[in-house]
C-alpha cells in the first residue's frame, strides 16, 4: 500500500507506529482504554436505561465504492463490536458479497464511550447505486444525521450530489467526510473545495479519513456523538414504532425492523399494526449487534427487530405504524413508495415450479419492498407474473437472490418501461376523446390503427466527469436522445452535467456505456421526470413466422431497425442450433425490419461412441435432456431461459 505522504503530519505517534507494524489502531491498548466500551461491561448494559440523550441514530451515505461499508466495518471494530473477522460485515448477503456492492441498507447498534459515558449509536450502512436509492430513503427516515462519504481521489460524483440533496430535504445534520486520504492520488484540499463551492459545507468541518487503515475513524464517532442530535422521542407516550424494513425467517416467519418513535414495547405485549389490523403478541424482541441479541424491551429511540407469529410476508408491510392493542394512537407518516421503473415478466422454468416461484417471490418481496407483483400470463411461458423494478441492476439482484435463497430458476422476459398511449376515439366514445391506457408489457401494445399519441417516461440525468471525457460522453447522450438542461465547472478540470433523457434509453446500458467511454470515471444518476410525447412503435420479433412477445419490445420508431438488427443477430448467436430450420425476424406493423437464418442440425452426442458402452452412452444422454429443462419451448423452438433478457443487451 503506498501512502499518500500528505497525511503523515495528522498521525500521531501512536497511529504512526501502529500503522508502521501493520497493527489495527483500534487494538491498540490506548485506543481500547479511550473509546471501546468494555467487552465484560458490554453484556451487562441493559439498552433500554440509556437515556434519550446519549442515542444517536445516523445513515453512511455516498456514491458507489466510496468506502461506505469499509467505514462502517470500522466503526464497528472501534467500538468493540465486533472482533476483527470478514470485511464488509454489514454486507450479508451472497449477492452482495459477489458483486462487491450493497444493496440492503442494514442496521448495527454500537455501544460508545464518550466522556467516561456510554452511549448508544445506531448506525445504518447504505447502498450506493442509484437502484436501490429507496433503502437510503428508508433509512434516512429513522435517523437524526447523516455521514456524507467522499473518496478524496474520486472527489463528488453523481450519487454524492444526489444523496447530500436527500438529507438536506430529510433536515438531517449531515457529517462531511472524505474518505481514502491513504491513496496516492488522493486530493482532500481539491474535494473539500467541491463540497464547499456545490453544497456550501465548510472546509473546516471536512474530517479526513481513511477507513481502509482506520485512519480519523474515531472523529466520526466523535463528531456523531457532539454533532447530531439525540432523537425526539417520547417515552412516556403510547408506543408507536415505524415499521421499516422486514425479513423472512424460516422458522420464525416474517420479522419487522422497527423505529421506536414513542412509548416502548415489551417481549409478550399485544401490539397490532394500523395497515393490516391485525393483532399479535410480542414473541421476540431483539438489537442487531450486527447479529441479532435478544432483549426485552426496546424504548423509544431505539432500532430494533420484532418477532410476532406474522405467518404470511404480506402482513409485515413496510411503512407501518404498531402500537398497543389498548391504545388509539396516530399513525406514523410512513413512506411514499417508490414508483417502478422497469417492468418483467418473471415465469417458471416448468408449470409444476409456479407455487415454489410464488412463494420465492413473496418471501423476497417481504425483504425489498420496492419491487411490485402482478399475475400474468403469456402463451408461450404460462402462468407468471410481472414484476416492477427500480432499475436494472435490481431486478439482476432480485432475480439472482430467488435463485442463491429460494432456489429458484426462473425466466425473465425482456424488461420494458411503462409507455402511456392515447387511443383513438372509437364511434361508441367520440365524446371521450382521451382514453389513456399505460403499457410495460409489450403484449399489450394496441394495434397501430387504434393509436391517436404515444408518450414515453423521460428522467433529468445528472453526469459528473472529467472535462477530457465530455465530447463522447455528449455525443452518447445525443444517441440517446438526450437534450442538455445545464452544464456547470465544480472545479477546473470537472464538471457536472444535466440531461432530459428518456427512461428507456438509460435503463438497460447506459452506465456501463458511461463507464467505458470516460474509463470509469464519470458517475450517473437519474430522477423520474414527466412524460413526452413521443413516436413509438412494437418492434415484434417472428420465429419462424410466429409473434414471440416475450422478445418484443416497444421502441422510439427512428431506433426500430438497428434495435431490430442488433436483435436477430443476438437471437442467431443465443439459441442453439436445432433439428429445424429457424427463420427469426424482426417487423413494424408488419414490415420486416431485419431477418436472420439458422440452419437445421442435428446433434447426435452419442456420435462419437463407438461400440457398446451403453452407460456412457445414457450419461451423454441424460446430460443432453438435462441440458434441455434449462430451454424453453417457444413457437416449437428451444430457447435458452437467459435469451430473454440477454437479447437487449448491447
Ligand atoms: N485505499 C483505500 N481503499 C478503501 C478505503 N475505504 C474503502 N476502500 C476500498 O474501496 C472499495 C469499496 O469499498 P466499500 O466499503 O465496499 O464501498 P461502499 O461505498 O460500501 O460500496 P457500495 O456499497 O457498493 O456502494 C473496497 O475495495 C475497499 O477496500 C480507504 O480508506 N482507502
Amino acid at each position: 500500500m503506498r501512502i499518500n505522504k500528505n497525511i503523515l503530519p495528522i498521525l500521531n505517534t501512536v497511529k504512526y507506529a501502529a500503522l508502521k507494524k501493520d497493527i489495527p489502531l483500534w487494538s491498540t491498548a490506548s485506543f481500547k482504554r479511550h473509546y471501546c466500551v468494555n467487552a465484560d461491561a458490554d453484556s451487562s448494559i441493559n439498552f433500554s436505561d440509556i437515556p434519550i440523550e446519549r442515542i444517536r441514530n445516523f445513515s453512511i451515505i455516498a456514491h458507489v465504492d466510496h468506502g461506505k461499508s469499509t467505514l462502517a466495518d470500522r466503526l464497528l471494530e472501534l467500538t468493540g463490536t465486533i472482533k476483527g473477522g470478514p470485511s464488509q460485515i454489514l454486507d450479508k448477503l451472497q449477492v452482495e458479497r459477489e458483486r462487491g456492492i450493497t444493496v440492503k441498507a442494514q442496521s448495527a447498534s454500537l455501544l460508545y464511550k464518550h466522556n467516561g459515558e456510554i452511549y448508544l449509536l445506531n448506525l445504518i450502512d447504505t447502498p450506493g447505486h442509484v437502484d436501490f436509492s429507496n433503502e437510503v430513503q428508508r433509512s434516512l427516515s429513522v435517523c437524526q444525521g447523516v455521514i456524507l462519504l467522499v473518496d478524496s481521489n474520486d472527489g463528488v460524483q453523481a450519487q454524492t450530489v444526489a444523496n447530500f440533496y436527500l438529507a438536506f430535504v430529510n433536515d438531517l445534520v449531515i457529517i462531511p467526510v472524505l474518505n481514502k486520504i491513504d491513496l496516492k492520488n488522493a486530493d482532500p484540499q481539491r474535494v473539500t473545495n467541491e463540497l464547499k463551492s456545490l453544497f456550501d459545507i465548510n472546509p473546516a468541518d471536512v474530517l479526513k479519513i481513511s477507513a481502509k487503515l482506520g485512519i480519523g475513524v474515531e472523529s466520526v464517532l466523535e463528531s456523531v456523538v457532539t454533532k447530531l442530535p439525540s432523537p425526539k422521542v417520547d417515552r412516556s407516550a403510547n408506543l408507536r414504532a415505524l415499521l421499516f424494513d422486514s425479513m423472512y425467517d424460516k422458522y420464525r416467519g416474517a420479522l419487522s425492523l422497527i423505529y421506536v418513535q414513542d412509548g416502548c414495547v415489551s417481549l409478550g405485549d399485544s401490539i397490532a399494526t394500523f395497515h393490516n389490523k391485525k393483532v399479535y403478541e410480542v414473541k421476540s424482541l431483539s438489537v442487531l449487534r450486527p447479529d441479532e441479541v435478544p432483549v426485552k424491551k426496546l424504548v423509544a429511540g431505539q432500532i430494533g427487530l420484532v418477532g410476532c407469529n406474522m405467518r404470511s410476508p404480506k402482513e409485515a408491510y413496510v411503512g407501518d405504524t404498531i402500537h398497543h392493542t389498548d391504545c388509539t394512537v396516530e399513525p406514523l407518516e410512513g413512506f411514499k413508495s417508490s414508483r417502478p421503473m422497469v417492468f418483467a415478466g418473471v415465469y417458471p422454468t416448468d408449470q409444476s415450479q409456479h407455487i415454489n416461484l410464488r412463494n420465492a417471490i413473496e418471501k423476497l418481496t417481504l425483504n425489498d419492498s420496492a419491487v411490485t407483483v402482478d399475475l400474468d400470463t403469456s402463451p408461450a411461458l404460462g402462468q407468471g407474473w410481472r414484476l416492477g423494478f427500480l432499475g436494472l441492476l435490481h431486478l439482476e439482484v432480485f432475480t439472482q437472490r430467488l435463485t442463491q435463497e429460494y432456489s429458484a430458476e426462473p425466466i425473465i422476459t425482456a424488461p420494458s418501461v411503462t409507455y402511456k398511449i392515447r387511443l383513438k376515439p372509437t364511434k361508441q366514445n367520440v365524446k371521450d376523446k382521451s382514453e389513456v391506457m399505460f403499457v410495460n408489457n409489450p403484449a399489450h401494445f394496441p394495434e397501430q390503427n387504434r393509436i391517436e399519441q404515444t408518450f414515453e417516461p423521460m428522467v433529468i440525468g445528472t453526469i459528473v466527469t472529467p472535462d477530457k471525457y465530455l465530447g463522447p460522453i455528449m455525443s452518447l447522450c445525443m444517441e440517446r436522445r438526450g437534450v442538455q438542461r445545464t452544464a456547470n465547472n465544480i472545479d477546473n478540470s470537472r464538471v457536472i452535467l444535466q440531461y432530459d433523457l428518456p427512461l428507456c434509453e438509460i435503463v438497460l446500458d447506459f452506465h456501463d456505456t458511461l463507464k467505458t467511454i470516460s474509463s470509469g470515471y464519470a458517475s450517473f444518476d437519474y430522477e423520474n421526470n414527466d412524460y413526452i410525447e413521443s413516436n413509438l412503435v412494437k418492434l415484434g420479433i417472428l420465429l419462424n413466422g410466429t409473434l414471440v412477445d416475450e422478445l418484443s419490445h416497444i421502441v422510439h420508431v427512428t431506433k426500430a431497425r438497428t434495435i431490430g438488427r442488433q436483435m436477430v443477430l443476438k437471437l442467431k448467436e443465443m439459441i442453439p442450433r436445432q433439428m429445424i430450420h429457424i427463420a427469426i425476424q424482426a417487423v413494424v406493423n408488419g414490415k420486416v425490419m431485419a431477418r436472420e437464418d439458422l440452419k437445421a442440425y442435428r446433434k447426435d452426442v452419442t456420435a462419437k461412441l463407438y461400440g457398446g458402452d451403453v452407460t456412457r452412452r445414457m450419461k451423454l444422454l441424460a446430460q443432453q435432456a438435462a441440458g434441455k429443462k434449462k430451454m424453453r419451448m417457444v413457437a416449437n423452438v428451444s430457447i435458452p431461459k437467459e435469451t430473454f433478457i440477454e437479447v437487449l443487451k448491447k
